[in-house]
């Protein structure tokens, strides 16, 4: 892509990690604005105006419902746009409260229908997780955020709702032979059937994880970074929107 990639970022009320992500963008070299929900469904701002897609984290509507709920049923609004947005082979990402809202709006997983097949529901241990987790990279995956990246790679997660369940069995085959699984927990922490820490749908270019890239954007951001190879090492976080950006 020769000219200036451009992204946006979607905000609403109670979403937290929009300024990082944007940050991230913005370190990649992309050309990123924030919009809050309300500009979209009104039609001031449009998505398929952008190049990449970006639904951050958070606790949108105080998670309501359920997390991600609320904001789902906002964002249907704008389905069509967000359909054609994914359609056309853009970069789309869900992270943690955006992966939970693509999910909810059907997006993913993959189904010709757009219909609701998975959910993210409380954790196991019906807590809130907050810490740094080790990541497996699927390396068959289509999944172009993750192309490139270690075997292993370290997030942090921050949600009470990371467990994904899927029921039926016929979508589980799929997800499986798609390699839609992008990334697992080494040690799944939440319940998550598969391990399933980041999804992906057939063409690989519409990405939810519950991690958080966007919190690993510099090296410093990782809790050992005093020692001297995790100085030196490449923020697996900033690898994520970087391939963003490759891919176009
Ligand atoms: N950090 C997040 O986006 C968390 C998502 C959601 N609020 C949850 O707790 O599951």
């Amino acid at each position: 892509m020769k000219k200036k990639a451009k992204a946006i970022v979607v905000r609403t009320a109670g979403i937290n990690c929009d300024i990082e992500s944007v940050n991230a963008l913005k370190m990649v070299g992309v050309q990123t604005d924030l919009a809050h929900t309300n500009e979209i469904v009104s039609g001031k701002v449009k998505l398929t105006n952008c190049d990449i897609l970006v639904f951050p984290g958070g606790f949108s509507y105080g998670d309501d419902i359920a997390g991600g709920k609320i904001w789902s049923v906002h964002m249907s609004k704008v389905f069509k746009d967000i359909s054609t947005v994914i359609d056309s082979g853009r970069p789309v990402m869900g992270i943690c409260n955006g992966f939970q809202v693509l999910t909810k709006l059907g997006f993913l997983p993959t189904n010709k229908e757009h219909k609701q097949v998975a959910s993210l529901t409380f954790n196991d241990s019906g807590v809130f997780i907050d810490k740094w987790v080790k990541l497996k990279v699927n390396k068959s995956s289509p999944c172009i955020f993750t192309k490139g990246l270690d075997d292993v790679i370290e997030l942090p997660i921050a949600h009470g709702e990371g467990k994904i369940i899927i029921d039926d069995k016929k979508v589980l085959q799929n997800i499986v032979a798609a390699n839609a699984v992008a990334l697992t927990y080494e040690d799944n922490p939440n319940g998550s059937v598969l391990d399933i820490a980041g999804l992906c749908n057939d063409k690989g270019n519409c990405f939810g994880l519950m991690p958080h890239p966007e919190r690993y954007a510099e090296p410093f951001h990782h809790p050992a970074w005093t020692r001297k190879e995790m100085r030196d090492a490449k923020a697996a976080g900033l690898m994520i929107f970087k391939n963003a950006v490759k891919y176009l």
